[in-house]
């Protein structure tokens, strides 16, 4: 059998919040920000971790970095419980917050790394090599004597993935790694990423609002609504379910009724733009090619199915 790098086993976590109610009461709510989660992550696995917001993926990652305590249930981390046993999970793991940077913010990147080395204890040919590898794989070496906060979003990303895997680690959380990034900066963080799992074998954990960073990198995809993991497989399954669909934007020539073509239907107009939902598995070919032949097109985007369109569905159809 495959080894298990992360094992949760009805994990749960729920906060205590206190709020005000008159003047000098206070009353007390729980917030069950996980509900028993059970899941295992063999080794090399890159998996999707999605929901949407407030569903509960950041206490989850939390727990298994050890930064929050579980309520109830058991986690292993490369066979360590994380909250006992921080310090020396910290050598094991890489965490990538696309929100924040654990970069230092004065400093040039060249600089947050050998204090990344100083921090990790990484021997200096180690820490060569994988430097090395992260400014060739990453095109950071433009950017080393560049202050982080000069950096812009896309080039402070690619810094703090690099930044996450000096000391080698054997598993990678990464919490929305493509967030505001351009289509550029978003491909190459992919192709990293892809290249990192399949030649080192890296375990991945991805959350992300991002359909096609799951597309292009997850064969596994989890989905947690409501602290509850609602669905576990490959993201195929999960369009299925869902009967999601993609939505083709169409600049006409001048403003038109809703137009009317076979595999799709105008979901908005607005002036010489229409918004034409068609099948998420299906091909856009046909549509435009039917559009093309009936109606003067001046442009036209496909657009993906968001991860909350997607879940909304899954429940409608369940
Ligand atoms: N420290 C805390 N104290 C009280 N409630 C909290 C705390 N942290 C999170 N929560 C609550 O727990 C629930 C899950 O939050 P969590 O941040 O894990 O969701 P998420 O899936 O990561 O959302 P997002 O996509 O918005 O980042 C939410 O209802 C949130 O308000």
């Amino acid at each position: 059998m495959e080894e298990a790098v992360i094992e949760l086993d009805e994990l749960r976590k729920t906060f205590v919040v206190r709020r005000r109610a008159g003047r000098l009461k206070r009353t007390r709510h729980e917030v069950h920000a996980v509900e028993s989660i059970s899941f295992t992550v063999p080794r090399g696995e890159m998996v999707g971790y999605i929901g949407p917001n407030g569903a509960g993926k950041s206490t989850t990652i939390k727990m298994l970095t050890g930064i929050l305590t579980p309520s109830g249930g058991r986690v292993r981390v490369a066979g360590l419980d994380p909250s006992r046993e921080r310090t020396a999970l910290a050598q094991r793991i890489g965490v990538v917050f696309g929100q924040r940077t654990t970069l230092w913010w004065d400093l040039p990147l060249r600089d947050s790394y050998q204090l990344m080395r100083r921090m990790y204890r990484i021997e200096e040919p180690r820490f060569r090599k994988n430097l090395d590898r992260c400014v060739d794989l990453l095109d950071l070496g433009a950017l080393l004597d560049v202050p982080v906060r000069q950096l812009s979003l896309g080039q402070r990303m690619r810094g703090d993935i690099a930044a996450a895997l000096l000391h080698d680690p054997e598993v990678l959380y990464l919490d929305e790694p493509t967030i505001g990034l351009d289509v550029i900066s978003k491909a190459k963080v992919r192709e990293f990423l892809h290249d990192l799992n399949a030649e080192r074998g890296t375990t991945v954990l991805l959350t992300t609002h991002d359909l096609t960073d799951i597309e292009q990198l997850c064969k596994r995809v989890m989905v947690i609504d409501h602290g509850r993991l609602v669905y576990d497989g490959d993201l195929g399954g999960l369009h299925a379910i869902g009967e999601s669909e993609r939505t083709l934007v169409v600049d006409f020539e001048r403003e038109l009724p809703p137009v009317s073509v076979d595999g799709a239907r105008t979901v908005r107009t607005e002036g010489p733009r229409q918004w034409l939902a068609f099948p998420a598995g299906a091909s856009a070919a046909p549509v435009v090619t039917a559009l093309a032949e009936r109606y003067p097109l001046v442009d036209l985007s496909v657009r993906e199915p968001d991860i909350e369109d997607v879940i909304a569905r899954m429940y409608a159809g369940a």
